[in-house]
């Protein structure tokens, strides 16, 4: 069924389901920038949860059309579309989960930080609307510079009263999956079977391969080990490359983000033992926010369950990542201190 629902100046598109799942609890979860390269694929994802019971679609365009075409599909979640800045508020209200991949991408030549004075604002926006109308939402984000935008984000919400450390994380799956994919094939492993954390930030040299807490162990001559961790520290520019100028990562994103919001609402239902790296509020190093292994539970992050033990080699990369971590974090607080009222 399709109704049009008129809320004083705010028009909104609800399709809903004609599936009942009353038994099981409400979990609305919001996606921000849901009509891009990741949030289609992401949202098509997330459709497929039966632990959702609403999936609201928000970004500045086309959203109509994205929520009309994913409320066909015979699963639990009710979808909504909302458009522009008037229906931000309603989109996020009562959420449980907010992801978002809102914001523009890389071009061939650019880095992540080349996207700083366009995402920041967005980012800010976004997260303001979060702190005004879903104060408790767990909030994944994947707007890059991940590694300014995190620091951000946690600016805003402490500028609302509302920041809750455990509740914010940086969405860096992407580094884990690609580093199973790649170490998989390296040894002829099964992939579904390979976990290898990946610490520190999102960029470049801050993405730290920790290929020596690989399980299964796997082991590789330091010469193979280093192209190795280039590589994954690399990955995203290989995907701007051959897309020759029409994005970054998207499907490989979207796969990634839905694996990391599935754990962390798994998670969140009581579910215990999900663990999955992610760039967090952090006393690990001298970087205020640092990407670890951490513990999920009802609450967010239950447990930081930190670097661990490196090699000589894996300790390196750490310190080689500090100044521009350190950097990165600082660029986006002082964003929000200067810009944000
Ligand atoms: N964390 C990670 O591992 C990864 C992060 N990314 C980042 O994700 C972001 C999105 O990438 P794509 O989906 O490929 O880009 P895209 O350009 O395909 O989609 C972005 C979407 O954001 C929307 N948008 C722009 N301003 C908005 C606003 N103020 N409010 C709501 N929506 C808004 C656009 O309309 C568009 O639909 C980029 O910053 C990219 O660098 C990409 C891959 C991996
Ligand atoms: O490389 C980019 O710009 C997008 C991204 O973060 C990734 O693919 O890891």
């Amino acid at each position: 069924m399709f109704s049009r629902v008129l809320k004083s100046t705010q028009l909104c598109y609800v399709f809903r389901s004609n599936f009942s799942t009353s038994s099981k609890v409400d979990v609305k979860v919001a996606v921000l920038g849901a009509a891009g390269g990741i949030g289609q694929p992401l949202s098509l994802l997330l459709k497929q949860s039966p632990l959702i019971s609403h999936l609201a679609l928000y970004d500045i365009a086309h959203t109509p059309g994205v929520a009309a075409d994913l409320s066909h599909i015979e699963t639990r979640p009710k979808v909504t579309g909302h458009l522009g800045s008037e229906q931000l508020a309603e989109c996020v209200k009562g959420a449980a989960l907010v992801l978002i991949p809102a914001g523009v991408p890389r071009k061939p030549g650019m880095t992540r930080d080349d996207l700083f004075n366009t995402n920041a604002s967005i980012v800010a926006n976004l997260i303001d609307a979060c702190a005004k109308n879903c104060p408790k939402a767990m909030i994944g984000i994947i707007t890059n510079p991940v590694n300014s935008t995190v620091p951000i984000a946690a600016e805003v919400l402490k500028k609302r009263g509302v920041f809750d450390e455990k509740r914010l994380f940086g969405v860096t799956t992407l580094d884990v999956v690609r580093s199973n994919t790649f170490i998989a094939e390296g040894k002829g492993l099964d992939v579904t079977k390979v976990n290898c954390p990946v610490i520190g930030g999102h960029s470049g040299i801050t993405i730290v391969p920790v290929i020596s807490q690989c399980t299964p162990a796997v082991s590789f001559p330091q010469e193979e080990r280093i192209k190795l961790s280039v590589r994954i520290q690399n990955a995203g520019t290989e995907v701007v490359e051959a897309k020759a100028g029409a994005g970054s990562a998207t499907l490989s994103m979207a796969y990634a983000a839905n694996k990391f919001a599935r754990d962390l609402l798994e998670a969140m239902n009581g579910t215990e033992g999900k663990v999955q790296c992610a760039f967090v509020r952090s006393d690990e190093t001298e970087a205020k926010y640092f990407a670890t292994p951490v513990l999920l539970g009802k609450n967010g992050v239950e447990k930081n369950l930190g670097i661990g033990h490196l090699l000589d080699y894996e300790r390196n990369l750490v310190t080689a990542a500090m100044p521009e971590l350190i950097a990165n974090i600082k660029k986006g607080e002082e964003f929000v201190a200067k810009n944000f009222k």
